[in-house]
């Protein structure tokens, strides 16, 4: 990949996770530029991974890849402020939930070209799942330096922009439905008489050898499920309950509001 340079608008918990991806993956800190809206957190950022803060302005001049990574609804102001930087030289990479390559588009100079990404907090330790999307501006080439960005992160995969709203119910927020599951079953394990440490690490490693299993194995989910469910057993006793208190319907509906919702935000941002 050529010698880019990143600039990270807006550096909370989603751009911290990909800045320190690119940094794990062979990124130099000189190759990065990050901004924040509170010095204090600017200053733990430098310190914490050796890269420059600077302002939004200059962030934009100086990087030729610009990721977005303030909350949707504090999206139009720093484009407001970068405006005047962005040309179509520079590639604006959004990693906004809701948010269309238009409404980038529709903000900044010229034809400015936009890549919608999708991606996960696991990019912190290189096991994200980022979709990328084309805005109308990008060329093949830049949605290819977007992904060759984001691959080292984890897995990546192309998607048309109008699924980003799924994919942003699914595996944009997919984490924090895996993390609740994880702590109602150490609950679950206090409230059988075992020892909170105990619980959390027998849940955490169970939790870690089904997701290698799957992703490994390449097994179906449902062949992997059967295999632990006995006759007469235990885990069908346990699957019963779950189905009984509509575990599936309860992840269809959770999963619908999450694509609602990322589009609610849209429009939101549109009024
Ligand atoms: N968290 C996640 O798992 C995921 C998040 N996303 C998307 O990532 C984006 C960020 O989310 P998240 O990291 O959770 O949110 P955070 O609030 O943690 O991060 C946003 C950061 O932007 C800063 N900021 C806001 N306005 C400016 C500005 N004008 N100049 C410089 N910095 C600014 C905020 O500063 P301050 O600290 O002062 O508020 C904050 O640090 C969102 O658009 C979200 O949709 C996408 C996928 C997953
Ligand atoms: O909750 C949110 O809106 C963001 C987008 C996906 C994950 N977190």
């Amino acid at each position: 990949m050529p010698k880019h340079t990143v600039a990270m608008l807006g550096t909370g918990k989603m751009a911290e996770a990909v800045l320190a991806g690119l940094l794990r993956s062979g990124w130099s800190a000189d190759q990065l530029v990050v901004t924040a809206r509170r010095p204090a957190r600017g200053a733990e950022l430098a310190e914490r991974y050796g890269v420059t803060v600077v302002g939004n302005t200059e962030a934009a001049e100086r990087a030729d890849i610009l990721v977005i990574g303030v909350k949707p609804q504090d999206a139009a102001a720093l484009l407001g402020e970068i405006g005047p930087k962005v040309s179509a030289n520079k590639l604006v990479v959004s990693l906004c939930a809701g948010l269309t390559t238009g409404f980038f588009a529709d903000r900044l100079p010229g034809d400015a070209p936009v890549i919608r990404v999708m991606t996960n907090t696991p990019a912190l330790i290189g096991e994200a799942m980022t979709a990328i999307s084309a805005g109308p501006h990008a060329t093949g080439e830049q949605l290819a330096v977007a992904e060759e960005m984001f691959k080292p992160l984890g897995a990546t995969v192309r998607v048309p922009e109008y699924q980003q709203d799924a994919v942003t119910a699914l595996s944009g927020s997919g984490p924090a439905y895996f993390y609740l599951m994880v702590e109602a079953m150490i609950d679950a394990g206090v409230l059988l008489g075992l020892p909170r440490q105990v619980a959390h690490e027998l849940v955490v490693q169970t939790a870690v050898g089904s997701a290698v299993m799957l992703r490994d194995s390449g097994e179906h989910p449902v062949k992997l499920r059967e295999a632990v469910t006995s006759p007469a057993g235990t885990t069908a006793a346990a699957l019963r309950e779950l189905e009984n208190h509509g575990v599936r319907a309860a992840l269809l509906s959770a999963l619908e509001a999450a694509r609602d919702r990322a589009a609610q935000i849209a429009g939101e941002m549109r009024q």
